[in-house]
């Protein structure tokens, strides 16, 4: 008979392609989660993923669930979006709840989950209420209205403009005019570690195309380049509504998949709806 606390059954999902271990903490024990985040996202001597997730008991009354995330460098980030949808699908999929409105405890609060699902009773895709995203003067300059929403950072002489957003987690939005050819490896590490950002930061490097989507790609705080950010399509949509670049609904296209942005006038809350995938199961020894 296998001690379960030996090993430990996860399951690897991705949500347009940003991928993740989840392990349900309800049943198996992790006691050194950043350890294991760092070990087990390893492509070559791991699973490989962009990091470890944690489904736990909420520990409010006010709240369904619970969820932890660790970055693939072991660190604990404040949230997850894409991963927020994914554990809805993994939740309604494994029977372990029959809710279709789950409210989620985070790090950085309680996110309802609307699931939608489909005809054969599996969630096809998640409406998450991130909540309300905070702007923070970064070196802020004055935009022709007036409007301080964008700053200046500088990394190895060369100076961005961006917006600071954080959805939770820290975020820096820079516009550019040709995305696929920025050096997002070089710059998008250098931008992380600047000393402006004290906790270092998630960077995305954003392009409005003809068809009016936001093409973007993400240098992830921790992780490297991820394939989509959830909290950063989110950061990305309030700085092009805020810059005049986009309306407060917008298609935000990223290297794993599309994810539907709308930061509501009414409430302040931003609303990311977009897929989750289930990949494969496995076991693996606990560390
Ligand atoms: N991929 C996640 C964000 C992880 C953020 C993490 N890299 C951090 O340190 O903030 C998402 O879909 O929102």
């Amino acid at each position: 008979m296998w001690d379960k606390q030996k090993t430990v059954w996860f399951t690897k999902m991705h949500g347009a392609g940003n991928d993740y271990i989840y392990v349900d903490t309800s049943v198996y024990e992790i006691s050194d989660p950043s350890s294991a985040a760092l070990k087990w996202s390893s492509p070559h001597t791991g699973i490989g993923s962009d990091g470890l997730v944690l489904i736990e008991a909420s520990p409010v009354a006010d709240a369904d669930f619970a969820m932890r995330i660790f970055n693939a460098d072991g660190s604990e980030a404040m949230m997850c979006g894409n991963a927020a949808r994914c554990i809805g699908k993994y939740l309604y999929d494994k029977g372990i709840t029959d809710k279709t409105l789950i409210r989620l405890y985070t790090p950085s609060g309680i996110k309802n989950l609307l699931l939608h699902v489909t005809a054969d009773g599996k969630v096809d895709s998640v409406t998450v209420d991130m909540q309300q995203p905070v702007l923070c003067n970064t070196r802020q300059i004055a935009t022709p209205e007036g409007t301080m929403v964008e700053g200046i950072v500088e990394v190895s002489g060369v100076e961005f403009k961006g917006t600071f957003v954080s959805m939770g987690n820290p975020h820096f939005v820079i516009f550019t005019d040709d995305v696929l050819h920025t050096d997002i490896n070089l710059y998008g590490n250098l931008l992380e570690h600047s000393p402006l950002f004290p906790e270092r930061c998630n960077i995305e490097f954003s392009q409005v195309m003809k068809d009016g989507t936001v093409r973007t790609r993400v240098w992830e705080r921790g992780s490297g380049i991820t394939m989509a950010c959830g909290t950063g399509a989110c950061a990305v949509a309030v700085a092009a509504a805020l810059t005049g670049r986009c309306g407060r609904e917008s298609i935000i296209s990223m290297d794993g998949g599309r994810l539907k942005i709308a930061w509501s006038e009414a409430d302040n809350h931003v609303y990311m709806t977009g897929p989750a995938e289930f990949v494969f199961e496995g076991e693996i020894p606990n560390i």
